[in-house]
């Protein structure tokens, strides 16, 4: 079994120019969760002077309050904490760069300065029992300072470790690293997380995220963030694209005979409404192919 966190109505949106109504943006969340997701990320409490759409994250978390799913949010200071726990969050996702040329870009501060914010957050955030997660940005390559070496990850491990986070993700940020990247992170952060608590967040710039998911399934991860129809990127990482997406990575998983727990009919719909949502179309391989239950099938 593996956990596939859907990304679309964070960062599959982030990079939109449009502003999804936050009622859309509930109704998807809620037909993800009928299609099987336990676990969504659906916005991020960041200023919204630099990302208009996750201005509404409290009420849509708020909106989302009855759904059986993990609803997770972005954290990145102490602000984004109260505002969670004002919304009623009961998960969040603690996120800095491993690089300080990425960390200015997005969080217009150095990585030693991020590390005491999300310090300060996590002390809010655990204070009203929110569950936290930690995601590490650029943890193979980023765009202002070329690869990051694995001892800039490690030690955004280990501050993570120390506030509590109980899930690490390593994103592949603008898409940009290959197998042998992922192998040597992982190798790395497992000293720091056991492999079960290790999940990968992976971008299809460079066409090589299917690729980077099975090295990483191959040592043991099971925890995967994707976006419907291949959504995404960061908008202060240029050169980014979009997320690996849900319904690829979902079709790798099930042609391998490994169980997601969604249902691939459902798939097709949403994706569509998706696209409608940000009026274009996806990106995906299985958005260009006709439905062929012959083929989209588990074998599980
Ligand atoms: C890799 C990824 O894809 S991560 C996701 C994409 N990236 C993002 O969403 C991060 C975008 N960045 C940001 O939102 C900001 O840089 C932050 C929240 C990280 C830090 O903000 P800073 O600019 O350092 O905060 P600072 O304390 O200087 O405040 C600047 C303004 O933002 C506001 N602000 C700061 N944090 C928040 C917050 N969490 N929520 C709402 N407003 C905020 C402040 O009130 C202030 O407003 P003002 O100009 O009206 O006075």
């Amino acid at each position: 079994m593996v956990l596939i966190t859907e990304v679309s109505l964070r960062d599959g949106l982030q990079i939109e120019p449009v502003v999804v109504p936050t009622e859309a943006k509930i109704r998807f969340a809620t037909r993800l969760v009928e299609a099987g997701f336990s676990s969504l990320e659906v916005g991020a409490f960041v200023n919204p002077a630099r990302v208009a759409t996750m201005a509404d994250t409290g009420e849509v978390v708020a909106g989302l309050a009855d759904q059986r799913a993990a609803c997770h949010t972005l954290v990145l200071n102490e602000r984004g904490a109260r505002r969670a726990v004002a919304a009623g969050a009961r998960h969040a996702r603690l996120v800095m760069s491993a690089s300080e040329g990425h960390s200015e870009a997005n969080s217009g501060a150095g990585t030693d300065e991020v590390m005491r914010r999300l310090a300060r957050a996590a002390d809010v955030l655990r204070e009203a029992g929110i569950r936290l997660e930690g995601c590490i940005a650029t943890a193979f390559v980023c765009p202002f300072d070329g690869d990051t070496p694995v001892e800039r990850v490690v030690r955004v491990a280990r501050h993570y470790a120390d506030l509590g986070v109980e899930v690490l993700h390593l994103a592949d940020t603008i898409g940009a690293a290959s197998p042998s990247d992922v192998t040597r992170a992982l190798a790395a952060v497992r000293d720091v997380f056991p492999i079960e608590r290790i999940g990968l967040h992976l971008h299809n710039t460079y066409g090589m995220a299917a690729a980077n998911a099975w090295a990483a399934y191959g040592h043991g991860v099971r925890r995967f963030d994707a976006a419907l129809g291949g959504l995404g990127g960061c908008p202060f990482a240029p050169g980014a694209t979009g997320n690996i997406a849900a319904d690829d990575l979902i079709h790798l998983f099930h042609r391998e005979g490994i169980d997601t727990g969604i249902d691939t009919a459902k798939l097709g719909p949403l994706r569509d409404e998706l696209a409608g949502l940000v009026g274009h179309e996806l990106p995906s391989a299985l958005a260009k192919v006709p439905a062929t239950p012959a083929v989209v099938r588990s074998r599980s």
